[in-house]
C-alpha cells in the first residue's frame, strides 16, 4: 500500500518525515538517514533524466590522464569538474557552454530537510553533482574539499542499486568502515565529520526496478 499522502499543509510534500530502523550515526557529525528520499524517488530520477537531456553525463579526466569510471553531470549555480587541470567548480558546462541546469526545487528542499534533520539548519546547496555508476564502477577514497566554506554540510542521495559506502577519518590511513547504502538512503555529514575521506566500493552486478543497471547518487553542496 502506498503511504498515506501528507495533509496539503505540508511545505515538503512527499518527503519522508519519519526515522527508520536503519538510522545510523557515522561519527560526530556525520548520520545516515535510511530511506528518506524513498517516496520521492521516483520524481528525483526524472528530474535527473532531464537534466542529463541538457547536461549529459559524461567520463571526466583526471589531471593525472586517467579517466573515471563514474560517469558525472551536474545542476545547480555550480557544478564540480574535472580535466587535465584538476578539480574545479565551473558555472557552465564544458560540454555544451551552456550554465548547468538550474536545481530543481524538490532538489534543494529534500537537501535542506535532510541537513536540519542531521543539525545543519539553513542549508542552500549550490551544486549538485550527480553520478552514474554501474556495476563494477567504484569512487575511490577521498576527500570532498573543492569548496569555499567547509562549515557548509555535504548531503549525499543514493538511488537505485545499493552500494558499500566506505567512511574512514580525517587521515587516509584511518581505518575504514563499510556501510551498505539502499535506494533512498540520505547520508549527511559536516562539522567535525566534513573532512572524513570516503569512498564507494565497486558496485556489486544487480538490478533495480527504478534505474535498471545503475546507482544514482546526487552529492548536494554550498561549494561557493
Ligand atoms: O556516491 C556516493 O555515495 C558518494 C559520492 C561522493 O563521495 C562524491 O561525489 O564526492
Ligand atoms: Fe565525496
Amino acid at each position: 500500500m502506498p503511504p498515506p499522502r501528507p495533509p496539503p499543509t505540508d511545505p515538503l510534500p512527499g518527503l519522508d518525515l519519519e526515522s527508520d530502523a536503519r538510522d545510523r550515526v557515522l561519527g560526530p557529525g556525520a548520520l545516515l538517514l535510511a530511506g528518506r528520499a524513498r517516496t520521492q524517488a521516483p520524481d528525483l530520477l526524472a528530474l535527473v533524466a532531464a537534466i542529463a537531456d541538457a547536461a549529459p553525463f559524461r567520463h571526466m579526466s583526471t589531471a593525472g590522464g586517467r579517466t573515471m569510471s563514474v560517469a558525472m553531470t551536474n545542476c545547480g549555480a555550480l557544478g564540480w569538474i574535472s580535466d587535465s587541470r584538476g578539480y574545479r567548480y565551473t558555472t557552465r558546462d564544458p560540454l555544451t557552454g551552456a550554465p548547468w541546469p538550474a536545481m530543481p526545487d524538490a532538489f534543494s528542499a529534500l537537501a535542506a530537510h535532510t541537513a536540519a534533520e542531521a543539525g545543519y539548519p539553513g542549508f542552500t546547496p549550490d551544486a549538485c553533482l550527480i553520478n552514474r555508476y554501474e556495476p563494477g564502477t567504484r569512487l575511490t577514497l577521498h576527500q570532498d574539499r573543492n569548496e569555499r566554506d567547509f562549515d557548509q554540510p555535504i548531503v549525499s542521495v543514493s538511488l537505485g542499486l545499493p552500494a558499500v559506502f566506505l567512511w574512514g577519518g580525517p587521515a587516509r590511513a584511518d581505518p575504514v568502515r563499510r556501510v551498505p547504502l539502499e535506494h533512498g538512503d540520505v547520508v549527511v555529514w559536516g562539522g567535525p565529520a566534513r573532512l572524513v575521506h570516503h569512498g564507494i566500493n565497486p558496485l556489486p552486478e544487480g538490478s533495480h526496478p527504478l534505474t535498471g543497471r545503475a546507482r544514482l547518487n546526487l552529492t548536494f553542496r554550498r561549494a561557493g
